[in-house]
This record gives C-alpha cells, sequence and structure tokens, in this order.
C-alpha cells in the first residue's frame, strides 16, 4: 500500500466525512477503526482515514493513540498526514486539537502547521480567524450548548493558543486570495516568528484549493473536510487518484432489517428525530431513569423486537440543551454521557443479533461506542446521503452491514428516511 494522503481523525462521524470528501474528490478512501490489525485485508487505496474516539479522552491518551495512527500511515508511505478536527473545532481548553497537533507536528519534524476546520460545503468558514456556522459566529451557534464542548469563543487564533504549547497566528483572507505562493511564504514567515500554527481563514472551496496546493509538500496540517477537499485536489492535479472513485462500495443488498439509533444533542439532530416520527416507530430513552438504574436497554430491545419486522425504529436519547443542563447538573457531564454511550451501544449490539444489518447513528462520540461494541474494523465507501454523511459498507465482516455514522449537525430534517432509503 503507498499512501497518497493518511489521516487521522478524532471521531468516527468526523472520520466518515472527511472519508465521503476525498472519495467524491477522486480518492479510493478506506475509513479505519483505530490501527487495521492486519492490513492485508485491506483493498489498495489512495487515502486511508485512520477513526479514532479520540475528542474526548484526556489528552495524554489522544496524543498516544494519534502517534500510533501517524507512524501507521507513515509507514504505508503517506507523505502528507492531516488530523482531522470537527468543522466547529469541537475541542476544550484542555484540548485535544492542541496537544495532538503539538504532538503530531513534531513528529512529522515540521515548524508549524496550517490549521483549518472551514467547510463551505456545510456552512462553515473562517474569516480573519474567526470561526462561522452559516451566518453566526461559532459562539453564537447551537454548538454554544454542545453537552461535551461547548463552543464559546469563536476566536480560533485565541481558542487553539489556549490549548496548544506553542504561539499561533493567521493567515488570513487577503493572503490566501493571493494564491498558494503566498500562503506558504506567509507559513514561512510565522514559522520564524516562532509560531507553531496558524490559523488559516477560508470562505469558499477555492480558498481550500489554494490551502491545498500551498502544504501538499509539506508533511502536516490540521483541519476538516474542506482542507480534506484541498488537499485531494491538489493530489488530483498531480495525478494522483481515479475518477471513480465516489460511491464504489455500494455491492450487493446487505438485506437484514434496519434501526437508527440518536445520542447527538445537536439541534439538527433534534430535528430530524421529531420529523421520524412520521415515518417510524420513535421510542425516546428518558436517560434519568437509565441513570437511576432502570433497564432502559432492555425496554428499548424489546420495543424494536415488537416493531423491526414491519420496518425500521429509531431510538434516541436526544434531548434540548435544557434537558442535557439538568441532567448533567445531577450526575456529572462525563458520567452522564459516557453512561448514555454505553447504553445506545448495548442496544446497537442487541439489534444486530436480532438481525438488524442497516444502522444509522447520530451523534460523533455515539458513533464510536457503537462502532466500537460491534467490534467493526474498516469501512468502504458508499454513495453520498447528506453533505459529510456517506453510506458505510463494512470491510473484513462475515456478514456484512450498511451503516451511516452522522455528525450531529449534518443533514437534512428528513436525513432518517432518506438514509435508510439509500441503504438496502
Ligand atoms: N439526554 C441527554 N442528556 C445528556 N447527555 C446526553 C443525552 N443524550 C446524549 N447525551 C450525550 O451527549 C453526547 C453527544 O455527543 P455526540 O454523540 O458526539 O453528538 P454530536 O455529534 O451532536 O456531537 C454523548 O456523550 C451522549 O452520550
Ligand atoms: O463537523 C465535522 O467536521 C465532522 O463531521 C465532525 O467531526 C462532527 O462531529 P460530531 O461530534 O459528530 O458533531
Amino acid at each position: 500500500m503507498s499512501l497518497a494522503l493518511g489521516c487521522v481523525a478524532d471521531d468516527y462521524t468526523g472520520a466518515s466525512d472527511l472519508a465521503n470528501t476525498l472519495t467524491k474528490a477522486g480518492l479510493r478512501t478506506i475509513q479505519t477503526i483505530g490501527i487495521p490489525a492486519d492490513d492485508r485485508a485491506l483493498p489498495e487505496a489512495d487515502a486511508v482515514v485512520v477513526a479514532l474516539k479520540s475528542r474526548s479522552i484526556p489528552s495524554d491518551q489522544a496524543v498516544a493513540r494519534s502517534r500510533e495512527a501517524e507512524a501507521w500511515l507513515r509507514a504505508r508511505g503517506a507523505a502528507h498526514v492531516m488530523f482531522k478536527v470537527c468543522s466547529t473545532f469541537d475541542s476544550t481548553d484542555a484540548g485535544n486539537i492542541g496537544p495532538v497537533m503539538d504532538a503530531l507536528r513534531t513528529e512529522a519534524g515540521e515548524a508549524i502547521a496550517l490549521v483549518t476546520p472551514a467547510f463551505p460545503e456545510t456552512g462553515r468558514s473562517v474569516y480573519q480567524g474567526n470561526l462561522f456556522v452559516g451566518s453566526v459566529p461559532l459562539n453564537e451557534s447551537p454548538l454554544k450548548d454542545h453537552p461535551l464542548n461547548p463552543m464559546r469563543d469563536a476566536n480560533l487564533v485565541r481558542v487553539l493558543a489556549r490549548q496548544s504549547a506553542s504561539p499561533v497566528g493567521l493567515i488570513d483572507t487577503a493572503t490566501v486570495a493571493k494564491g498558494a505562493e503566498a500562503v506558504a511564504a506567509r507559513l514561512d514567515v510565522l514559522a520564524a516568528e516562532g509560531k507553531g500554527a496558524a490559523i488559516a481563514d477560508a470562505i469558499f472551496d477555492s480558498d481550500l484549493e489554494v490551502l491545498g496546493r500551498a502544504i501538499i509538500g509539506r508533511k502536516f496540517s490540521v483541519g476538516a473536510s474542506g482542507l480534506g477537499l484541498g488537499l485531494a485536489r491538489a493530489l488530483a492535479a498531480d495525478g494522483r487518484g481515479t475518477k471513480d472513485a465516489a460511491g464504489a462500495a455500494v455491492g450487493e443488498p446487505v438485506g437484514g432489517t434496519s434501526a437508527c439509533l440518536a445520542g447527538s444533542c445537536s439541534q439538527a439532530t433534534l430535528q430530524q428525530v421529531a420529523a421520524a416520527e412520521a415515518i417510524m416507530p420513535v421510542l425516546r430513552l428518558d436517560p434519568a431513569r437509565l441513570l437511576a438504574g432502570a433497564n432502559v436497554v432492555a425496554e428499548a430491545l424489546a420495543f424494536a423486537e415488537e416493531r423491526l419486522a414491519a420496518g425500521p425504529v429509531l431510538i434516541a436519547t436526544s434531548a434540548s440543551p435544557e434537558a442535557v443542563r439538568a441532567l448533567q447538573a445531577q450526575h456529572g457531564v462525563d458520567a452522564a454521557g459516557h453512561a448514555i454511550e454505553a447504553a445506545l451501544a448495548a442496544i446497537a449490539e442487541g439489534l444486530v443479533a436480532r438481525g438488524v444489518r442497516r444502522l444509522v447513528v447520530a451523534g460523533g462520540e455515539t458513533s464510536g461506542a457503537v462502532v466500537d461494541r460491534l467490534g467493526l474494523t474498516a469501512f468502504l465507501l458508499g454513495p453520498e446521503i447528506a453533505a459529510g454523511v456517506p453510506v458505510l459498507r463494512t470491510a473484513g465482516r462475515p456478514e456484512p452491514m450498511l451503516l451511516a455514522l452522522k455528525s450531529g449537525n449534518f443533514g437534512g430534517a428528513d436525513f432518517f428516511g432518506r438514509a435508510l432509503d439509500m441503504m438496502r
């Protein structure tokens, strides 16, 4: 395997989001869950996205796991490694974007890393170092209420500087407009000033193409799917990749029954769960009962067992910011989050044991818990359901499954029905 591009992603939905973007841009891409035990089973690829569940774990663990993934990618020919973070820069002042960036930049032997979460296709843009979600600054968007990492500062130069051991600079839109050479020169100036990272402005895909050209010859960068697009297009311009990569892994129907799980409390997911009530049975779990010791998993599986033969069901813990805060106040942020993730993962295992082979999961941490519990190790990329969300086909599983791992904020109101229609 001689990779054109290696990526280390800090959550599983973000990994599939990036893998989707790279595939659409012409790179044959595989998503792995952690470092594959046996990469002989992996098909030829131009890019591999190693998905880690490292966004919300202690930063030393995130650094160690990311280093292992980066080394695995380099050993398979990846000259450039991108650390994939959330397009809404999901992190806290403890990290993990800053600590992981510092470590991987050092491993790469680079003095400075270009960083941008811009992803115009989903309305994420960066201007003067400030991240906008649609038309509002990050700290005025629904991300201010995220259960695990509420984003309360839109200025990413400040946000990253609080997490990194190195000073952070800015590559503004005026520099990006001058082209790749100007961006590269600005990076060198900032590095000479002792900066270890530079937030790069980007508003349109054309800005991301400039950034991709500016850094494809370097060894390391940090970004969301938008930067992945820029890097992929720079590689395609150099003749890497293939034209028929998109949706290549649709394959034969997997059959079985289908189900949806939602642990995301993002505004988009709340709307999608509400819309799903018109097309399938929806069970809204009470996390307070779960945390009080009720056997909510068994109740959910009984609900599903009675209905799966007739069609898909949706089981959700998704709740309003107010309800989330109330539960967290009583039980703690991490305790509540982990208990709910574990419960949804156990429900997923029970659903698969009852014949589910097509599974839609809403939420990055939720997807990580579910995929790990199911023991899935790699995915091939199928068609795109919504911006940033592809159909995934398991690789290496005796009975193949189809999954959609939906980033909390992605997809329209009809997402669950649309996904199931595309997963046969
Ligand atoms: N009703 C709830 N109250 C509190 N926390 C919740 C609730 N439902 C889910 N969670 C937790 O919120 C977090 C959602 O994170 P994630 O799955 O990554 O979604 P997103 O993709 O929207 O960020 C998870 O830790 C999940 O367990
Ligand atoms: O928004 C993105 O870049 C990614 O899809 C992502 O990381 C989303 O994370 P989430 O926790 O699933 O919202």
